[in-house]
């Protein structure tokens, strides 16, 4: 960091295993990710190639090295699995993944309609060579998925070999997770967390105040995603309590100037703290 300030949550160091940021590249030029890394590196843990970009993309295999040179793990969209499968192609994907040296996968059924059993099936055989990251939800917001399947789901994904489980939210964050309008679905994310524990999620929250939910709710390290690579930084200091969204979530009241406390704050108007 530039300079020191007390009293910030700790977060966890590279490589994270919690607190992990998942940047969504939907089609950044090689200029654009070199620009994105020098600003975004340290607080990017995983990128994902949205959806199929990959496949049209320019320039895929040097975008790679460059994500490798930066150490920055990549992975394809679980749309792209989703069209491999549905062309009867997973053979196909498999080796897609040895070509380009990828070392961790997606696989989700957001699109399609996939036997539960038959997608554990795909998460236990590539789980052999990558690290899988499965997604539970569906794009379509007309299917509207009960808590308790999001759970069982969850569960027997992670019990297949999935490192984590993402929450679907898709680009806009208005899916799955999320309501029409951006908001959470608080009461099935409760849920979700009494019998996940939430190291194993990866919630994908584009929106600020998505972002802002979650980590009031579960702190500075919670695991984050479909994060635009130009709200990296902003969702760091989101995460430190260093915009006003989060201002006061972590100070310790104890610990503040006594002008800024509550009590200080009512009887003694004009001293509020700022807001920014
Ligand atoms: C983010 C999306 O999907 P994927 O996980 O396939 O990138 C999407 O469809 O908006
Ligand atoms: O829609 S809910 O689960 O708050």
């Amino acid at each position: 960091m530039n300079y020191d300030l007390s009293q910030l949550p700790e977060r966890t160091p590279k490589p994270r295993e919690q607190g992990y940021t998942m940047v969504m590249d939907k089609g950044m030029s090689l200029r654009e990710v070199e620009d994105f890394l020098e600003v975004g590196e340290a607080y990017t843990d995983v990128v994902k190639l949205g959806w199929a970009t990959s496949y049209v993309v320019p320039n895929l295999k040097r975008k790679l090295e460059i994500y490798r040179e930066a150490n920055i793990p990549v992975y394809f969209g679980g749309t792209l699995f989703e069209a491999f499968i549905i062309r009867n192609q997973f053979d196909d994907y498999r080796r897609l993944l040895d070509t380009y040296g990828m070392e961790y996968a997606e696989v989700s059924d957001g699109s399609i309609d996939l036997d539960h059993e038959r997608k554990c099936e795909y998460i236990r055989e590539l789980s052999k060579y990558v690290r899988v990251l499965s997604e539970v939800g569906s794009k379509d917001a007309e299917k509207i998925i009960p808590p308790y399947k999001w759970i069982s789901q969850m569960q027997t994904e992670l019990e297949a070999g999935a490192i984590k489980v993402i929450g679907e939210a898709r680009e806009g964050g208005n899916v799955g997770l999320f309501r029409s309008t951006g908001e959470v679905r608080s009461g099935l994310v409760e849920e979700i967390l009494t019998k996940i524990p939430s190291e194993k999620i990866l919630w994908e929250a584009p929106q600020k105040a998505q972002q802002v939910w979650f980590i009031k709710l579960l702190g500075a390290n919670v695991n984050l995603g479909n994060i635009a690579p130009n709200e990296v930084v902003s969702l760091e200091t989101i995460r430190l309590g260093l915009r006003g969204d989060t201002f006061s979530h972590f100070l310790d009241m104890d610990a503040v100037d006594p002008m800024f406390h509550p009590a200080a704050k009512t009887s003694k108007p004009g001293t509020s703290m700022p807001r920014g």
